[in-house]
């Protein structure tokens, strides 16, 4: 079995404890850092990330918080308290939003005395094309906005941001070599797109300058995951 690479997220996107459990325990050591989304964390709560802590797996928490300043401030610190590595919210939200989150961060992790977690901001949905983009009102094409998000979440003190690998070079340029950059919409060239639209293979990912790539269907939905696991990782460390 490939060693784990933390570049490889793992999101778990199933309605139950026990179908995460056994994923979790399917991938084994091949994969240390899962995400739990709404999906998930709506079925079974604060209890995943209890598992995978217990598992010493790390979590990124992708809520997508997304609200006025106080409420997301508020939620940022009660998700604190459960030990995510990354949680996500809405780039959207706003200067203000962003930058009362990144405090409670700091704050409530040191009250709780736990480490602060990497925020990241949500910029424009790997899945939207440019045509449902501009239906929504996108007045700039979908790669300046993602860069202008971008800029704006890293001066309100946010760690990165979610975005597709095709914008990866551009926020790189932009924001600099330290900004967390998570790429989901990443398809193997045998996976089917589903509903994803901005999408891009593991290597080009890396190459384009993603710091963490997301991964779900095309592992959780293989005939055997452990392998679509073992060939991701290889991608990413350039082995294939
Ligand atoms: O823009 C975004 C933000 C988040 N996601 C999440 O990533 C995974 C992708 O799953 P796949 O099965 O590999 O498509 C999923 O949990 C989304 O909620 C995203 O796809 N795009």
């Amino acid at each position: 079995m490939i060693t784990a690479d933390k570049r490889l997220i793992v999101a778990l996107d199933v309605n139950s404890l026990d179908k995460m459990k056994q994923m979790v325990n399917e991938l084994g050591p091949s994969v240390n850092f899962y995400k739990v989304g709404m999906e998930l964390f709506y079925s079974a709560g604060e209890q995943t990330v209890d598992f995978l802590r217990a598992c010493d797996k790390e979590v990124f928490l992708d809520l997508k918080l997304h609200d006025i300043p106080n409420t997301v401030a508020c939620s940022v610190a009660a998700l604190t308290r459960l030990g995510a590595s990354v949680i996500s919210l809405h780039a959207a939200g706003g200067r203000s939003m962003l930058a009362a989150a990144a405090q409670a961060a700091t704050e409530a992790s040191a009250s709780y005395g736990v480490p602060r977690p990497q925020l990241v901001a949500i910029t424009a949905l790997t899945s939207l094309d440019e045509v449902e983009w501009r239906e929504i009102g996108g007045q700039l094409p979908i790669s300046e906005q993602v860069v202008k998000l971008a800029c704006l979440a890293q001066s309100a003190g946010i760690d990165g941001v979610v975005a597709s690998p095709q914008e990866a070079p551009l926020i790189r340029e932009k924001c600099g070599p330290e900004f967390l950059v998570i790429t989901p919409g990443i398809r193997p060239r045998s996976a089917a797109a589903n509903d994803q639209k901005r999408v891009a293979t593991p290597a080009d990912a890396i190459k384009a300058g993603a710091s963490r790539l997301v991964v779900g269907r095309p592992i959780t939905a293989a005939p055997s995951p452990v392998q679509a696991v073992e060939q991701i990782v290889k991608a990413i460390r350039g082995e294939e």
